[in-house]
This record gives C-alpha cells, structure tokens and sequence, in this order.
C-alpha cells in the first residue's frame, strides 16, 4: 500500500468519489505550493458529530480522495486560484501531521481496482445496477442526457461504475459519506443497490399519490361541471354540450389562423383530438392550457431590429450619465455582433457571446439593459434569478407534473410575443442549487448559441429556437458564478459613483425623470444642490444611486399632495433642510466624516468593499496575559480568519527584527500572551482576504507600542513572507475614504492601475502609497520608530 503525506482541502456537505474531471478552487496558496506537492491534493469531508456510523479523524472522514491538479484555469485573487484537476484514487487517513495554519495528512492511497471481475459478480447483479440507475437518473434528473445513460450502459469497469451512479444520485450525506468508506466490493455494491432501489421505489409511492389527488381532483371538477350542466340546461334555449362545442369549434379556428410550424402543427392537432374525445375534466383543462401557450408562442414573429452604433450611442448618452468606458464597451460588443451578423459568422464557442454588468447595486445594470434594447428597438424582459435553485423554474416542469408550468424563458418569450428579445438575466450570482437540478448548467446550455436553437423546455416538450435572443447578465460579483457560465460572459465592470457623480445624475437624470412620474414641473418644486448634496450624504448609504432615485420620488410625492389638496394657495417650494427633515424625518446615517481620529496602540484602519461602497473599516487588538491563543471577533468569514493568521504568523517569524527597529526594551513572550482582535461592527458580516495589512499593523502596533497614524487607512493582501497582494474595489475604498475624511491611503503597488478609475479631483487631494512589502506599510504608518521599518529581507521581495 502505498503511503503519501498531503495538504488537505476540507469539503461540507458532499463527497468527492474518484474518476471525476473537476474544477477546483484553492484558496489557501500561501500555503500551497503545488511543486513541493506534486500536484497532489486530498479532498476530506468534513463530518458533524450528529452523523452516526462514520469513521473518522477529528473532525474529518478518515476516507477521502487523492486528487491531481492537471492544469491551472484561472486567477481569482493572487492566493486564490481555479485549477482543472482529476480525482483518482480514495484514500484513508493515518494521522493529522499538521493542523495549523493549514492541515496536512499522512494517507494510505487505496487501490480500488477488481482483479477479476467476472468472478466476483454475476452479469445479473451488474444489469440489475445498471437498470435500476438508468430507471433512477431518469425519474429524478429529469432530463438525464442519453450518451451519459449510454456512458453506463457500456462501462465495464465496476468501480468506475459504482463511482459514477454514487456521484451522481442524489443521496443523503451520510449515505455518500458511507459508500466512500467501504473497502469490500461486495458490500458497497450491494448498498448502492439498495439507495437506489428504496429512491425509486419512494419515488413510485409519490407519483402514485400524485395521481390520486389529481384523480379526485378531476372527479370533484367532473362533479361540479355535471352540476352546472344540469342547471344550465334548465334553462331555456342553453345547452352544456352546445356550448362545449363552441368552445372546441373556438379552438380549433384559432389553431387554423395560428401561422405555425408543421411540427407543432402536428402536434396540437394530436391534442385537439384528445379534448374532442375526452370529458370538461382536469386532463382537458390541462391540454387546453397547453394549447394555448403554443398558440401564443410566437414561433415565426420576429421584429426588425435597427442595428445602428449611432442610434445606440444617443440612447445610451441619453439614458445614462458618464460610464463613458461601459459605453464604449457596449458599442464595441454591438458592432462586433453587427459585423458578425453581415458576414453570417456563426461560430463563436459560445466564447464571450453574452454581455454581463457587473458590479454594485443600483448603478443602472438594468437600465443599461433597457437601454441597449430600446436602441435595437427589441422588446426587453427581465428574469430575476436571485434564489432561483431549481432548475425547473429555467427549464419547466413536465406536463405529467399537477400544477406544471413552463420555464421563465419560454414565460418570457410568450410575454415579449417575438423570438428576438433583450432578455435580462438579472443577478446570475445569486443562482444556487440544490436535489432538484442545477439551473447554472441549464443556463449553460440556453446561452449557448451553438445548443439553445434546439432549447427544449419540459413542459412545452417541442424545441424552441432561441437563437435570436439577445441576452444580457447582471451580478454583484464574479466569483459566485459558476466558473463554466463565467467563461461565457463578456464582462463589462460598473463601479460605484463619486458623490460629484452623483449630483450630476441626480440633476440631469433623476430629477427629470421622477418629477415626470409624479405630475409635477419644474416651476413647482426646486431642490438646491446643497439639498441634493445632504441627500447624497445623509440620507443614502450606497454605491449607486437607488435609494437616491426613492428620496427624490418621496419629497415630489409629498409636494404633489402638497399641491392638489391646496392648488390655489400653493406656491414654489425650495426644498430647504427642515422641509427635507419634515419629509424624511432625521438622517439615521452619522455624518461619514465623523471617523474617530484615534490614535492607540494596536488600533488600525482599513479600508473594506461593501455594496453599499467604500468603508473604513477600525481594527482594534488588545493583549493580555495567557497562554499564546488569539481571539478574533466581529462576524468574520473564513478568508478573513485566515488573514488573522497569517499576519500572527509573518510578526512571530519576523519577529526579532520587528523588536529591534521599533527599538523595544521590554520581552515579548507570544506564549503567555493573548492577543484580542475585534472589527467593530460586529452585526455585519466580513470576509475577504484585503484587511491583511490592516492587521499586521493593528498587531505590530500592539506588541511594539508605536501607534498607527489616525489620518491614514490602508488595503491589501499580505503573503506570509510579507509581499503585499493586489485586492478589489480600489475606486470604491478610496472615495469610502475620502468621504470620511481620511486622506492618506495605503494601497497595494499592483493596485497602481486602478488608480485611473478614481477622479483626477480626488486623487489630487489625496495621498495615496503604493507599496510592494509590509515593511514599507509600517515605516509610513506608524508613528515614532516607524520610519526605521526597512527589513532587510524583505527588501529583494
Ligand atoms: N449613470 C446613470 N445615469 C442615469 N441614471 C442612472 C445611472 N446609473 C443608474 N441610474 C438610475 O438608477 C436607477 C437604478 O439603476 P438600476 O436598477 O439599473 O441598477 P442595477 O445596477 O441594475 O441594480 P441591481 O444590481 O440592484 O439590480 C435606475 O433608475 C437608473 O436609471
């Protein structure tokens, strides 16, 4: 048996089986280095105590997978990289080698393989595996695809099989946990037999359920119909089955005008026939509903889209203040796409074919959307995929289904009556999924041009073509769309505004706009730009301007009560702050230059992301006398956490310098000393890995009694050699700053080229450092010694 010692990355909630292609997300590469590696890592479950019968280590399953990295795809952060990589091997774990700040394990690497197969299992027991979970995947998966049924019809290799059918059930986690954990074939076969006959047999117990309360559904409406009939035909000159007629006569003319497909055609005129010969029960209303979303289906209408780049500019520059690059990017796409369109090219990979915005929110994705639509002169509909977890909702349910409907595409084509829309998909980062299918990959395939002219909805089961849609995405943030979808997107950034921006918007956009929507003009009402400035900073808290949008609506809403229930007397109202307080009631913000200016050691500030914009974010750290732990609070997420250790990692290693540069006196003994970290704001929820150097500092400031300057704040990433890494949201943290007065900035050297994004005013008036190590944070940071920081190892970095 062979023995490895590897770095583990721990999973929740589900198991990794081997002979998978996967992409995997490391986020720990600090600590990862994938030559000392050899490309080896060990994917472990993490198991609860509630589970029972589960071996394990700790807190891990003693059983595992040993995976390779094949390939790197691509970088989301400098320590946070995707790999292509390949599970291939189960392994079971001896002993934790190492827990901290990362674990690693010694494991024994199993081997799987069955030396002779036809010995050990009879043809029988292989078809009964292989049926009951082609039978499985097709009553659960929905639309599981034939060469995958076929993929398992054909495989000769039990064990990869058996690896196959478990990853692809949907099991509860203690029963994949198990199947990971048993070495004798015999009894892991037998068990996977066993999940998945008891899941088909529940599965026939509902649908029999199912069709008893449609039955006695049906019966019950059979009743009630019979009832009106005999009251109807009571009555003189009326007859139900006149009327039926009627009805069917009504639809059979409407099929006759519909300008449909042969194949549809054929297809409705089977279900005519079905509502002639049956009774007014549910089954007919179901094949009447049916029907009548193919008769509104526009499966030839299309409308003449008027691709001119002129035309779209006006638009956008009429819709839209500044965003001048967004534009541009949105011009460039269209033109592509109307080159693309005169040359009949038609084979792009599905590469970059669809445009995403992304970006905070109410900084006019949407409204962009629109806009392009508008400018094409295409209908435009939204589809909000925020929760949206399962798949059924993207592509249907089927028809056998009580209460089926169709999917939100096939929805919209129906509203939009045309084939060549501007659908928007808006916030695609929210989508999740779950036992009921992945609507990520459903999507996949709708945004695929070379798949979605055969897009095949499961209620209206006949394919739809919608190739001629034109898509738009939306998200708040990359990295929570599904890595195969991200490749599909062309991604446009939308930063956050300037309060200057912000003014604008509101003068020439807003204003206009909303006192339109609420009956007023100009000459009635007037809102000061210093109003405007004290709504932008007082009583909004966001990156773009939504909420601006609903304060400007509130105070004309309130004007026009104002002046209808009193037109006579009414005259010009100036909108002046006791008016704004009277409408608004008082700003529940504090005033954002109200940082405290205090300067302690151990006290910090650093700059977050949220999207609400730019915030300073205080750090503050205090010691006592202890056993060498540290304490962090403040509703951290993992990556943060993490941060945290690593900067108590880079002080103990450097620590002798750091003692002699701030010229310390006094003995620091880490372990009889606890250290408290604390972000204030302790409701709101933090991750990322941009606090780094914040917090180094907040620490080094603690232990070496040199406060950190109150006027400057600072972002980046540290390495546990202490180089300073590159983060998001450069534009948003800086103005975050600027706004709360602070304006000295610390920020990462490989930063520099966002620095064009902040305005040429700001960044004036501010003094923003770029640095490439830690030492060089805290020589311009902190007070007294601090300039002295010049590390020498750190100085060839
Ligand atoms: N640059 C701009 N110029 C004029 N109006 C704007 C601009 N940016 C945003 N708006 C307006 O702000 C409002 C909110 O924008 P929108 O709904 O498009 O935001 P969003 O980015 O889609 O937000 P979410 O992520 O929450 O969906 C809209 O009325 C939009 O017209």
């Amino acid at each position: 048996m062979k023995k490895i010692n590897v770095f583990v990355v721990p999973i929740h909630g589900t198991v990794l089986y081997p002979y998978q292609n996967l992409k995997l997300r490391l986020t720990d590469l600090q600590f990862y280095d994938a030559k000392v590696n050899n490309n080896y890592v060990a994917i472990i479950p993490v198991v609860d105590q509630q589970i029972d019968g589960i071996q394990r280590i700790q807190r891990f399953s003693q059983y595992g997978t040993l995976v390779r990295l094949t390939s790197e795809d691509y970088t989301v952060y400098a320590s946070n990289k995707i790999y292509q990589a390949f599970s291939f091997a189960r392994i079971k774990i001896d002993s934790i080698i190492k827990s901290t700040p990362y674990y690693m394990i010694s494991a024994e690497v199993l081997s799987d393989e069955i030396v002779d197969e036809q010995t050990l299992w009879s043809s029988q027991i292989i078809d009964n595996l292989k049926g009951l979970a082609k039978q499985y995947l097709e009553q659960f998966q929905m639309n599981p695809s034939p060469q995958f049924l076929q993929i398992i019809q054909e495989e000769k290799n039990i064990n990869k099989l058996f690896f196959m059918i478990a990853t692809n059930a949907d099991f509860h986690y203690s029963q994949k946990l198990k199947l990971l954990q048993i070495d004798d074939h015999n009894t892991k076969i037998t068990l996977l037999i066993q999940y998945l006959k008891t899941k088909v047999e529940e599965f026939a117990q509902t649908k029999a359920l199912e069709q008893k309360v449609s039955k006695d559904l049906m019966q019950q409406m059979n009743k009630q119909a019979s009832k009106t009939n005999n009251q109807s035909a009571n009555l003189p000159g009326f007859s139900y089955k006149k009327q039926k007629n009627n009805d069917i006569e009504k639809l059979q003319a409407k099929v006759k005008e519909a300008n449909l497909p042969d194949h549809v055609r054929e297809i409705v005129e089977q279900e005519m026939q079905k509502i002639e010969k049956g009774s007014m029960g549910v089954d007919s209303n179901v094949t009447r509903n049916y029907i009548d979303l193919i008769l509104q289906l526009p499966w030839n209408q299309q409308v003449e889209e008027t691709l001119s780049i002129e035309k779209c500019k006006e638009t956008l520059d009429a819709d839209h203040f500044g965003l001048t690059k967004v534009k541009e990017r949105i011009l460039q796409f269209l033109a592509v796409k109307k080159l693309r369109k005169e040359r009949k090219i038609t084979d792009s990979n599905g590469q970059g074919s669809i445009i995403c915005f992304f970006g905070p929110p109410g900084v006019g994705k949407t409204s962009l959307g629109q806009s392009i639509a508008k400018s094409l002169n295409r209908p435009f509909y939204r589809i909000a995929l925020g929760g949206v977890s399962d798949e059924a909702q993207i592509r249907g349910h089927r028809r056998t289904y009580v209460g089926a409907f169709p999917g939100s595409l096939i929805q919209a084509i129906k509203k939009v009556k045309c084939k060549n829309p501007v659908i928007l998909l808006d916030e695609i980062d929210k989508l999740t999924s779950n036992h009921r299918g992945d609507p990520s990959s459903a999507l996949l395939e709708v945004l695929d041009p070379e798949q979605n002219s055969h897009f095949m909805d499961n209620y209206l089961n006949i394919e739809f073509d919608l190739s001629g849609v034109l898509f738009i995405a939306t998200a708040n943030q990359l990295e929570t769309i599904q890595p195969a979808l991200r490749d599909r997107l062309e991604l446009i950034e939308i930063v956050g505004y300037t309060v200057k921006e912000k003014v604008a918007i509101a003068n020439n956009y807003l204003i206009p706009k909303q006192l339109q929507k609420n009956g007023l003009v100009n000459e009635q009402v007037t809102i000061p730009q210093e109003i405007i400035h004290s709504i932008i900073k007082q009583h909004t808290n966001e990156a773009g301007v939504r909420q601006l949008e609903r304060v400007i609506a509130k105070i004309y809403r309130n004007i026009a009560l104002k002046y209808v229930t009193d037109q006579q007397n009414f005259k010009t109202i100036v909108v002046d702050q006791e008016g704004l307080i009277e409408i608004l009631g008082p700003s529940m913000l504090s005033d954002k230059h109200t940082t405290p200016l205090i300067s302690i050691p151990g006290v910090c500030k650093g700059l977050a992301w949220t999207p609400a914009g730019g915030k300073v974010l205080m750090i503050e750290s205090v010691k006592m006398e202890g056993k060498g732990k540290f304490e962090i609070t403040g509703m951290l997420g993992d990556v943060m956490k993490e941060s945290v250790r690593t900067a108590i990692g880079w002080i103990k290693a450097y620590w002798p310098q750091i003692k002699m540069l701030s010229k310390l006196n006094s003995h620091v003994n880490f372990d009889a000393l606890d250290i408290h970290i604390h972000f204030p704001a302790g409701a709101t929820p933090k991750d990322g890995p941009s606090a780094g150097v914040a917090i180094t500092t907040a620490i080094v400031s603690l232990l070496t009694g040199l406060k950190v300057k109150s006027d400057i704040a600072m972002t980046g990433e540290i390495t546990l050699t202490g180089r300073v890494l590159p983060v998001g949201g450069i534009k948003e943290k800086i103005l975050g700053a600027f706004e709360s007065g602070i304006f000295s900035v610390i920020i990462p050297h490989r930063n520099k080229a966002n620095l064009i994004d902040v305005e040429a005013e700001i960044r004036e008036k501010m003094s923003i450092h770029l640095v490439k190590t830690i030492d060089q944070v805290l020589q311009i940071a902190l007070e007294g010694n601090g300039p002295n920081f010049k590390m020498i190892n750190l100085a060839n970095l």
